[in-house]
């Protein structure tokens, strides 16, 4: 992951990570999808992984993940279909998925299906840092990266610790609240985004509530990049293909 990221940095980038859940539209869509966006720039792809009781996740996510649920989409499923295709796309995949999942999953054999599956990177929302040792040393084992979300409310203290934790890269949510497509920010983001890259040995990220291409430039502007979720499952299912283009080309820099 960090090459792929170096390269897209040195060139004078910014990193676009788009979000998709695994399964919206059927199974089927899973490697047409991830090809389209790798093909489109993305610096990395996240896959989420449907699942019932979701925390963070806004409107869109949820009924994205409610959608892929009713196709039968399982955690097993995903991971074989990815293991089928992985050598086709180019950008790093990393996988969201809460812990429960996992746990019923196994974690020595998730750890080990994935890296088999190519799997470059893991979002754990709901694994607090003092319990990352549940999985890290597998993963530690594997160079599956463990990225760690930051939020804005964080003390000072908290920030800087799981800053200095964050692996493959650090993903700073920028709103208070959930998931999903808005039209600005409440807080001036630039001093949070400052001590963040003081911290942090890895990129550090904005993600939630990024939807136009004006926000993915001002956020890329003080950060690394973006991650962008419900705005690429809405136009992923209306296929405005060249939205998704507009908005990945905006975090160029040239
Ligand atoms: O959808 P948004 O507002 O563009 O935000 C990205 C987000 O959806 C994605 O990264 C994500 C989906 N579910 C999550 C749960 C926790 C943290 C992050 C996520």
């Amino acid at each position: 992951m960090k090459e792929i990221f170096d390269k897209d940095l040195e060139q004078g980038n910014k990193l676009f990570i788009p979000y998709i859940m695994a399964g919206d539209g059927g199974i089927d869509q899973l490697l047409p999808t991830l090809e389209f966006l790798d093909q489109s720039g993305a610096s990395a792809i996240e896959l989420g992984i449907p699942f019932s009781d979701p925390v963070a996740d806004g409107p869109t996510i949820q009924e994205a993940g409610k959608r892929a649920l009713s196709e039968g989409v399982t955690l097993h499923q995903v991971i074989e279909t990815l293991k089928s295709g992985r050598e086709k796309i180019k950008a790093p995949i990393i996988f969201m998925t809460y812990i429960n999942p996992i746990f019923k999953y196994g974690i020595e054999s998730f750890v080990s299906d994935i890296v088999e599956a190519g799997v470059d990177g893991l979002i754990i929302p709901d694994l607090p840092l003092e319990q990352k040792e549940l999985i890290s040393e597998s993963l530690d084992a594997h160079e599956v990266a463990l990225i760690q979300l930051v939020s804005l409310t964080s003390s000072e203290e908290r920030k800087k610790e799981i800053a200095q934790a964050s692996q493959g890269f650090l993903y700073a949510i920028t709103v208070n609240g959930i998931t999903g497509a808005r039209k600005n920010f409440e807080v001036d983001l630039q001093k949070h985004f400052q001590s963040l890259k003081e911290a942090s040995k890895v990129p550090v990220l904005a993600g939630f509530g990024i939807s136009t291409t004006d926000h993915v430039r001002d956020m890329s502007s003080i950060g690394d990049g973006v991650v962008v979720g419900s705005k690429i499952i809405d136009l992923l299912q209306k296929n405005e293909r060249d939205e998704i283009q507009s908005l990945i080309d905006a975090r160029k820099t040239k």
